[in-house]
């Protein structure tokens, strides 16, 4: 066994790895082992970040800070440290790990490698240049930055990232954790999804897997809030918040605009259903928007948070419907959110008479307006456990 192996054998010990049957614990080491181009010796990342120094602190997630750098050769770096020796942390830069080092993208956040020094775990990043969305579009006036054509093609950079993600990638992956801040903007403005530490492989053979409940408040869909259901069309949900979010430049778990509507969704629907949908656009885009584009993007945002999730399009389908105007685009229903009722409709239950799995009716258990919460497993059961970042451990 080589060096590295024996490293890696070592640091996995304590985890159980089980991806869905999907490979031994063994030849999941074999798989990272292949990757031993990509461990960064730590010393290399404290000159890289002149000793992870506060002037290079580019932010602070759930599970710790991360830093800017710059290697010996000139390539900029973001240092993601998972210091905590929570295990949390710990299943977080594993998952992060197996997952990304399979993944390459245009619209998925390069991972270089990593580092494992004493308790101090690293993950390394390409720099992505212009930060993540939420700094652009909920921060302190900088909206003005994203015009329409910007934003178009930021979401249509999401959508082929999680087009690939789902159903391109060397194993189909649920991102389980799409929203503003995990969206990365380079300098060109293309769109890298970032932040795996959630992610979950895709079952092959059934509609949902059924796991505990992990993610940020405003972006769940209602049946992984509810009943701990996760698919491709959690992530469908999410990044038709996101959508929406773009077009009007408000946060979905945030919203206040309208008194008579409880979120960003609902407010949305509303004015589509009266034939006025473009009252979402953010006022700033006034000038460079293209109200046809403006209107479908609205209306795929909706078909996306409807709160049937057989209801709701592949990332395929959304990526057709963005690149072509279609000569006809489904009629969305209501949207979801946590507590919203569902009922199969004759139009859904025709489309998915292959599937199976969730068609059970909601229950109507609400949430709270907290922006990060989680629900601890799928039943509900449990009280709500509140997480100042919105996360909770990922196994179900
Ligand atoms: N590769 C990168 N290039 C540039 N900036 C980055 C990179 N990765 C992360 N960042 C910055 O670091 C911040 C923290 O990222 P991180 O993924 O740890 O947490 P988060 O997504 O903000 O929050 P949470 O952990 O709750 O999801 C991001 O908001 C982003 O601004």
């Amino acid at each position: 066994m080589t060096k590295t192996k024996n490293f890696l054998v070592k640091l996995l010990k304590p985890f159980k790895f089980q991806f869905n049957g999907e490979g031994t614990e063994e030849e999941d080491l074999e798989r990272i082992a292949a990757q031993e181009q990509k461990l960064f010796p730590f010393e290399t990342l404290v000159s890289a970040t002149k000793d992870f120094h506060s002037s290079n602190k580019l932010g602070e997630g759930g599970f710790g800070p991360v830093h800017k750098g710059k290697l010996d050769d000139g390539r900029e770096i973001a240092v993601k440290n998972l210091s905590h020796s929570s295990n949390q942390g710990k299943k977080e830069f594993l998952n992060e790990v197996k997952l990304l080092a399979r993944v390459q993208h245009r619209n998925v956040v390069k991972l270089l490698g990593y580092c494992v020094h004493d308790a101090e775990k690293l993950l390394v990043y390409e720099y992505v240049a212009n930060e993540s969305l939420d700094k652009l579009l909920f921060k302190s006036g900088r909206r003005d930055s994203l015009d329409w054509k910007q934003r178009n093609d930021i979401i249509v950079g999401i959508a082929r990232g999680l087009l690939y993600l789902h159903e391109d990638s060397h194993v189909p992956i649920i991102h389980r954790d799409i929203k503003a801040s995990n969206i990365l903007l380079d300098n060109k403005w293309v769109p890298k999804i970032a932040d795996f530490g959630m992610a979950r492989l895709s079952p092959e053979d059934q509609t949902y897997v059924h796991t505990r409940v992990a993610g940020t408040n405003g972006y769940m869909a209602p049946e992984y809030v509810m009943h701990g259901h996760l698919s491709t069309k959690a992530d469908v949900f999410s990044f038709g918040v996101l959508v929406l979010e773009l077009i009007s430049g408000q946060k979905n778990s945030t919203f206040n605009l309208d008194p008579d509507s409880q979120d960003l969704l609902e407010w949305a629907y509303k004015l589509y259903k009266k034939g006025r949908s473009l009252d979402i656009m953010d006022s700033i885009l006034a000038s460079s928007a293209v109200p046809d584009q403006v209107a479908l993007c609205i209306q795929i945002g909706l078909l996306c948070t409807q709160s049937d999730p057989q209801l709701r399009p592949t990332m395929r389908r959304v990526v057709v419907m963005l690149s072509k105007r279609p000569a006809i685009l489904e009629e969305p229903t209501r949207p979801g959110y946590p507590g919203t009722r569902y009922r199969r409709s004759r139009r859904a239950t025709a489309a998915s008479s292959s599937t199976a799995g969730t068609s059970s009716e909601s229950s109507s258990r609400t949430f709270g307006s907290s922006t990060s919460a989680t629900a601890s497993t799928a039943t509900f059961t449990s009280p709500r456990l509140y997480d100042p970042h919105g996360k909770r451990p990922m196994k179900g």
